[in-house]
């Protein structure tokens, strides 16, 4: 009807066509608009939806939430700050811990991964069945594959007997340097060393090129796919006595903290 009314106005001449061709140009484009704004209207209520479903997904699952903390949002706040969550659990103790002081810095290393980021730290609970293997087994070398922040190597060094050590193995370099500063904050660095590279490569070398003939303590808490293999490999190069891990993953005869021994 509208459209008819137009043509005739325009035949009859009583409108001029340029006014007609505009007038039928601004109805086809607020008609265009009214399409997009709704397509637009339905994309925005699809997004947030998923948004919706994904805040779910996140609080309910373990697996989701693991995800989204550990690969997207880790990797957009150091993308922001342009620092690593290493860097600033580092940051962190420098600022909030007392230097010289091992327990402090364990304390404060806990809060920031309780509280603002989860780092996988030995933690806490674990911790505590850690010190009381370390005091049981009475090492006066100790070994631990993986180092990560040094968060389980100033634990294990805090409560070893004078003239003991630990070494620390760790073959990411970042994790290693960090790691260098904090066990250096927590004054604790005359009594581990920290050796950089890949556990199969280090435990070979142990003998030769580190003078290591027995190790009496062996925290294994690097990954798992190398367990089976650097337990061999301990049990050829060297004579070690205690071994402990963090996983339940691990051979035959090694105690697993927190579920006891195998
Ligand atoms: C679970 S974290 C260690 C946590 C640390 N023990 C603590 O409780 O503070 C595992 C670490 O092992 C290191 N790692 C994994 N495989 C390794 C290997 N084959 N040789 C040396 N380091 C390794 C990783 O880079 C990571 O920093």
């Amino acid at each position: 009807m509208v459209g008819h009314g137009l043509f005739s106005l325009i035949f009859t001449k009583r409108i001029p066509l340029s006014c007609a061709t505009l007038t039928l140009g601004c109805f086809s484009l607020s008609f265009q608009m009214l399409e997009s704004s709704s397509v637009l209207l339905f994309i925005v209520f699809v997004l947030l939806f998923i948004l919706l479903l994904f805040v779910v997904l996140i609080r309910k699952n373990g697996t989701a939430a693991l995800i989204w903390n550990e690969i997207i949002r880790e990797k957009i706040t150091n993308f922001i700050m342009n620092q690593s969550k290493e860097q600033r659990i580092l940051n962190f103790v420098l600022q909030n811990a007392v230097r010289g002081d091992p327990c402090s810095v364990l304390d404060t290393i806990d809060q920031y991964c309780s509280q603002k980021e989860w780092a996988m730290n030995v933690g806490n609970e674990k911790g505590l069945i850690l010190d009381k293997t370390v005091e049981e087994a009475n090492p006066s070398v100790a070994l631990e594959l993986g180092t990560y922040c040094g968060y389980s190597a100033v634990r294990i060094a805090r409560v070893l007997k004078a003239g003991a050590h630990l070494l620390t193995v760790e073959f990411n370099p970042e994790f290693a340097a960090i790691a260098k500063q904090m066990i250096e904050f927590a004054g604790v660095q005359d009594k581990v060393k920290l050796l950089e590279g890949p556990s199969e490569e280090i435990i070979p070398q142990l003998k030769k090129k580190y003078e290591v003939d027995t190790v009496d303590f062996v925290f294994l808490d690097h990954w798992k796919d190398r367990y089976t293999p650097d337990t061999i490999l301990l049990q050829v190069s060297l004579r070690s006595v205690c071994m402990v891990t963090n996983q339940n993953t691990s051979p035959k005869n090694i105690l697993i903290l927190g579920a006891g021994e195998t």
